[in-house]
């Protein structure tokens, strides 16, 4: 993977409160097109927050968000109206993000309605885009109750890739799947990568996953990124011995953050 393009998401020296709580302490990271970063650790670590930061969902107390050169922290309800079409999402929970009262052509219609793209165009992008993402094209008129659960993440994949966005926030996008359905998923991400060169911040408490899927993996740790390496070599034997060699070989000195990142390992380890 190459990175030497500017990066299409560039986080820098990020801050999140909730009140009193600093929730996000100081995070940096790039995700430059095409590429997948993961971003694993402990529950309660901030993942989801940073996610929710970059969708806007979360206001930002300190640091900026770049998207494509442009610090998003600061962006207007009309330019975060437009950013909708790049930066979209795929929730954990394939049965709670979808809508039961609308049928998969509805669903899928929602966003390019909002995006003003016209009734002819929709149904031929919605045709197009459940053969992507391996669904029949009958299911337009078929209710997500009728589906399982990994076809309903078809669905909501496909409800996020409608409008072409640059980047996908994936929080935990498999963790409610089977394990046979899971890997079927993540094919399916990383196929959908290929095909339309679409970048992803792939959030996930699962190393395998990463490994599979991401390009990069940031370790988080109670509001800060700890580790930070080619999902490879982060990931390839996430055994404790691997862990200390990390350790060993980091050129981090400071014990403070050496304890912090070796705890991080343990806690990913276990989950
Ligand atoms: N709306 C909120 N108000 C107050 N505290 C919050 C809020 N959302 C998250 N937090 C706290 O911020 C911290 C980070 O939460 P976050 O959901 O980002 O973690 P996470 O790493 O995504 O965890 P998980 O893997 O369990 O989803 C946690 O301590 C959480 O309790």
């Amino acid at each position: 993977m190459t990175t030497s393009a500017a990066p299409l998401l560039s986080v820098r020296d990020v801050s999140v409160h909730y009140g009193k709580f600093h929730a996000l302490k100081g995070v940096s990271l790039d995700i430059h097109p095409g590429e997948c970063v993961g971003l694993v650790g402990e529950s309660g670590s901030g993942k989801s927050t940073l996610g929710k930061a970059v969708l806007g969902l979360t206001p930002t107390t300190g640091g900026t968000i770049s998207f494509n050169g442009h610090d998003i922290t600061k962006a207007s309800k009309r330019q975060r109206r437009q950013l909708a079409n790049d930066i979209q999402v795929v929730f954990q929970d394939p049965y709670g993000s979808l809508d039961p009262a609308m049928t998969v052509g509805q669903i899928l219609a929602e966003p390019l309605r909002v995006a003003g793209t016209s009734a002819a165009t929709a149904k031929q992008i919605i045709v197009e885009m459940l053969g992507k993402v391996r669904l029949p094209a009958d299911s337009v008129d078929r209710y997500p109750s009728e589906f399982s659960g990994g076809q309903r993440q078809r669905i909501a994949i496909a409800r996020a890739l409608v409008r072409r966005p640059q980047l996908v926030i994936c929080d935990e996008p498999v963790s409610a799947l089977d394990l046979t359905t899971q890997a079927a998923i993540i094919d399916l991400f990383i196929d959908l990568q290929r095909e339309t060169g679409v970048s992803y911040l792939f959030v996930s408490h699962d190393l395998g996953v990463v490994r599979r899927i991401c390009h990069e993996v940031s370790v988080m740790y109670k509001g800060e990124i700890v580790e930070h390496g080619p999902a490879d070599v982060v990931t390839t034997t996430p055994s404790q011995a691997y862990s200390q060699r990390l350790l060993m070989a980091s050129p981090v000195a400071d014990p403070d953050a050496q304890a912090k990142r070796r705890e991080a390992w343990l806690a990913i380890r276990a989950a």
